[in-house]
């Protein structure tokens, strides 16, 4: 039996306008975290914190008030926008998520609702707004991260505990509005709001707000995307309401993780957002753990696309601007792959089939096209490629060299075999177009 509710999702199922679509439409988005915390780069008086490097503030080493004062060495001379909007779009990037206020609360834009902001540091000018004119100019659309919790300013609270609480939080909800509202119309270009530090208590009392506080933004930017992690219903449920039903227009529940199968996205639009290193968002002189290769970024967001999802990966500045020489290789070498196969990624959904051994399938959306991306090829040089139900393979052929056809036998029912040229020795992943053919063509064939 369905619980009422007044703050609840006000739509169940995708959206299904236009500008939702061309968000589904991407397959691959660039992360940008950049602040106060690239200028310790996760090492705090010759220590290193050996957590994520963004939240160094949090780290008992760190005096709060020194953190704080990082601002005034805040200069980053080298900083470039145009040039980072084209190393995205070499990268082959369809959106940037961008960070205008990390947990620690000091802005990337000239906010007039605190002092805590890139104008009241030496380097003064407005970095949203050129992040966002650069990658607009390159015809990358523009997201802009904002975190709802806020270490700095003395209204913000974990919980609701006093009277004290309620009223000062009030004042912080009242801030947020405030700053929401300026950076839309400052920044009219933007296409979407990616929200964090929502997960404590106080903003799950706050049902109603979050509720009123995305219809209002709806209202500024018509159109504007949201995603899962703004909201909370008024008891206190977020990302799906009271009756199991999310509340945004896509999941943002994939953080340094992707979904196993389709059954695990639900049916929504979802992105997953990733780190190149095991983990830290922020710039950090020592990355943590494993640094993915191109490849395995490369085989992430073949996955995410695989199962109608956008791979969104992270890149983390140094204080001044520059990104670090990994960064760099990633960006280029993903570049390069896209370059070639990027049909298999850009416009695609989720092939109604699970991965299989050499790979992913991908389907083209508003068309029966399906690629077949390769990661592992057999020793025997043929793949086994599963089929949805009553289809089977018409023709093979290679994305980057469409005469090349490959030959194909029935191995049952809804399986075939998939003989690669003899001389092919991939040294990439490399792309397989399939034209489908449905089983009732298959029999009249037979006949
Ligand atoms: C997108 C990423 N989300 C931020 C984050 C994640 N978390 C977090 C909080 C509680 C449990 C696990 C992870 N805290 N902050 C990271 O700092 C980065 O901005």
């Amino acid at each position: 039996q369905p619980v009422a509710l007044k703050h609840g999702a006000h739509r169940v199922g995708k959206r299904t306008d236009a500008d939702m679509a061309k968000w589904r439409s991407y397959g691959l988005g660039q992360f940008i975290h950049w602040g106060l915390y690239s200028i310790l780069e996760g090492k705090y008086n010759g220590k290193y914190y050996n957590g994520a490097a963004e939240w160094i503030r949090s780290w008992k080493e760190v005096p709060h008030a020194e953190y704080d004062s990082l601002y005034k060495q805040f200069n980053p001379e080298n900083f470039n926008p145009t040039q980072w909007a084209k190393m995205a779009k070499q990268m082959g990037v369809k959106y940037v998520t961008f960070t205008t206020k990390h947990h620690d609360g000091f802005c990337l834009w000239p906010s007039q609702y605190t002092q805590y902001t890139v104008a009241n540091s030496p380097y003064k000018k407005d970095i949203v707004k050129q992040v966002v004119d650069a990658y607009t100019k390159e015809g990358i659309d523009v997201y802009l991260y904002f975190s709802v919790m806020d270490w700095s300013h003395p209204d913000w609270r974990t919980d609701l505990k006093t009277k004290e609480d309620s009223v000062a939080f009030d004042r912080f909800k009242l801030f947020t509005k405030n700053q929401l509202t300026e950076l839309l119309k400052m920044y009219p270009q933007t296409k979407g709001l990616w929200f964090d530090g929502t997960w404590d208590t106080s903003w799950k009392k706050s049902g109603a707000f979050s509720d009123s506080l995305e219809q209002h933004l709806k209202s500024l930017i018509p159109g504007l995307i949201i995603g899962s992690r703004l909201r909370a219903d008024e008891f206190g449920n977020r990302h799906n309401d009271a009756n199991g039903v999310l509340m945004g227009d896509y999941e943002q529940g994939w953080e340094r993780k992707i979904p196993k199968t389709y059954a695990d996205v639900h049916g929504n639009d979802w992105d997953c957002v990733m780190t190149i290193p095991e983990n830290g968002w922020g710039y950090a002189e020592k990355w943590l753990g494993h640094w993915k290769t191109s490849y395995e970024c490369i085989e992430m967001t073949t996955q995410c696309v695989s199962l109608g999802g956008n791979f969104v990966l992270n890149f983390g500045p140094k204080a001044d601007g520059t990104f670090r020489p990994e960064e760099i290789t990633v960006a280029k070498e993903m570049g390069d792959w896209m370059k070639v196969n990027n049909a298999a990624i850009y416009d695609c959904e989720y092939a109604n089939c699970e991965k299989q051994d050499w790979g992913y399938f991908t389907k083209k959306q508003n068309d029966d096209k399906i690629y077949m991306v390769v990661f592992n090829v057999p020793i025997n040089g043929s793949l086994k490629v599963k089929l949805p139900k009553n289809t089977s393979i018409g023709k093979a052929s290679l994305l980057q060299a469409p005469s090349t056809v490959l030959s194909t036998e029935q191995l049952d029912y809804n399986a075939s075999y998939i003989q690669l040229p003899k001389g092919m020795k991939p040294t990439s992943p490399f792309v397989i177009v399939i034209d489908t053919k449905q089983q009732s063509q298959v029999e009249t064939e037979q006949k």
